[in-house]
């Protein structure tokens, strides 16, 4: 035992049992609560119950709290000692921000020790370890705050983000990130495949703050796109570095408040005149739009007034536009938006198609699926040991057992399937993946989002009334069951995913197959 920490037996710590001058033990570290009582978010008399005050609460303590809870810095100054016999090492530690879950299925298997993975290189295990330390140390503080009192990312965090280069790196592999540096050097840019980029959308869903998620710049994984792949070189020009480095924000304005995510049903309308466009939506506005309360750019599909085609432009902010938050399921932090354009001037240079805006907001749908479905794969079950019923863990007891094993296969079989589909991805070009890849990663979505509720039930089951609140021990819990829904509508709806999936497989069905 080190000298500078003092232990005390039991009964010394039983004489603190009182207002202003109490004590508790937690897994055999001593707290003076004196101070901290009358502070206590969860009140002062619980702590004063006579099996709390000047008692070893440890039970108690992990039925109501997370760990994180005593990893904090104001509450590690409540700590005064040890109880006689503990272990020198009592005093818990804080883990490293880049460290390994070691609860079982906490990680996907590639990141299990003693296991191994096809897809996974050296090169990936690098970078996981720096962006999980990232997301730790720069995001989760501010993701918590935000998402709390819904006000937007703070404006240091998207910084950071674009000064690493996350935001280049989110929209994938390509020449957009040729001459950067990454995240400070951890991966070259040649290296850069999309095994990296999911890393990062799976490293940022550890934030469990759905709505700032998306708040942080999200929209620009869908927005900007179609720029890079199909924008003229002034428009190119025009807005692309801006918003890779963090001065601007744009955002995908394609869903409409009759038409939903229906792109060919649209009603927002454009009208030539010199040197540009007029561009209308006023009653029928854009309506869902992530980002689009902070946005500068809307990447907008309307139709062509005089020969009905489907246009795709970029639509800057200024006179004309307004922006209306809309309350959802998950926190305002996301700045969604329903968006109207009252004769919106566009120049010619802003368009990126004239005709094929259907077909480009289409192909944009894949990789937003696969967004969409890498951050929800995930789920953390470590409670189940935690949390007591009749005076035994939780998990003594067969039906919990069999709903853990249900949650399990169904995160596994989730990721495993996102693993495969994503190396599809990386070996086949854009046209392959449309045609080949397009009805299997609407079916993954479709049954991850699907997964993802049935183990949110059983969750909340396990947690009883902790899986429903907002603090403590089930709090992630609670926001997962809460927002979860984004992810099963956005990007197309359940139905539609099986639907769309099970027609890509009927038109490639042999003609002459029999059973
Ligand atoms: C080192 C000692 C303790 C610290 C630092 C502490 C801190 C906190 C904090 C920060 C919260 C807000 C919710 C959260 O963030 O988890 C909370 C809530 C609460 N605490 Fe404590 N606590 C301590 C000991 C205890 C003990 C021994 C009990 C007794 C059983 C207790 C009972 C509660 C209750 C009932 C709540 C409200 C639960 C909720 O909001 O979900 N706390 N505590």
């Amino acid at each position: 035992m080190s000298q500078a920490v003092r232990s005390f037996s039991k009964g010394e710590v039983a004489k603190h049992a009182f207002v202003g001058d109490l004590w508790v033990v937690i897994d055999l570290v001593v707290y003076d609560l004196s101070k901290f009582a009358p502070m206590h978010p969860g009140g002062i008399s619980i702590l004063l119950n006579e099996e709390v005050a000047g008692q070893d609460a440890t039970q108690a303590f992990f039925g109501l709290h997370r760990q994180e809870v005593l990893n904090k810095l104001q509450y590690q100054k409540l700590r005064i000692g040890v109880i006689e016999g503990a272990p020198a090492n009592a005093f818990p530690t804080v883990a490293p921000s880049d460290a390994l879950d070691k609860v079982p299925y906490a990680e996907p298997a590639w990141l299990t020790e003693g296991y191994h993975s096809p897809y996974f290189s050296e090169g990936h295990r690098r970078f996981q370890k720096v962006v999980r330390k990232f997301v730790k140390e720069v995001v989760y503080p501010d993701a918590q705050k935000k998402e709390e009192d819904g006000k937007p990312p703070s404006k240091e965090v998207l910084q950071a983000l674009a000064d690493t280069n996350i935001i280049a790196m989110r929209l994938g592999s390509g020449r957009h990130l040729e001459g950067r540096v990454l995240l400070e050097g951890a991966v070259r840019p040649e290296e850069f495949d999309i095994f990296h980029e999911m890393i990062l959308w799976e490293e940022f869903s550890h934030i469990h703050a759905r709505g700032y998620s998306d708040g942080l710049a999200a929209g620009v994984c869908i927005g900007l796109p179609p720029v890079l792949n199909f924008g003229n070189e002034k428009l190119k020009d025009a807005i692309i570095e801006d918003i890779l480095s963090g001065k601007k924000l744009i955002c995908l304005a394609v869903s409409e408040a009759f038409a939903g995510s229906d792109v060919a049903g649209m009603k927002c309308s454009a009208k030539r005149t010199e040197g540009g466009w007029i561009v209308n939506g006023t009653s029928q506005g854009t309506k869902w739009i992530t980002n689009g309360m902070q946005a500068d750019y809307f990447t907008t599909a309307c139709r062509n007034q005089s020969n009905g085609s489907i246009m795709l432009m970029v639509v800057e902010r200024g006179q004309g536009m307004s922006t209306k938050l809309i309350r959802t399921s998950y926190s305002t932090s996301a700045g969604t938006a329903f968006v109207t354009f009252d004769n919106m001037f566009v120049p010619d240079d802003f368009v990126i198609s004239e005709t094929e805006g259907l077909k480009i907001v289409l192909s944009n749908f894949n990789h937003e699926r696969w967004v969409l479905t890498t951050a929800s794969i995930g789920i953390y079950h470590r409670w189940v040991n935690q949390r007591r019923v009749f005076g035994k863990p939780l998990s003594s007891q067969a039906v919990v057992r069999s709903k853990l094993a249900a949650i399990i296969s169904r995160v596994e079989s989730c990721q495993n399937w996102l693993e495969n589909v994503t190396y599809q991805m990386k070996n086949m070009n854009y046209v392959q993946q449309a045609t080949e890849i397009a009805g299997q990663m609407a079916l993954l979505k479709m049954y991850t989002t699907r997964a993802s509720q049935d183990t949110a039930r059983d969750a909340v089951q396990i947690f009883g009334g902790r899986g429903i609140t907002k603090t403590g021990m089930g709090k992630h819990i609670e926001h997962f069951h809460r927002s979860l829904l984004i992810d099963a509508v956005g990007g197309g709806a359940e139905d539609i995913m099986a639907d769309l999936g099970v027609r890509q497989a009927l038109r490639k069905m042999p003609k002459n197959a029999r059973l």
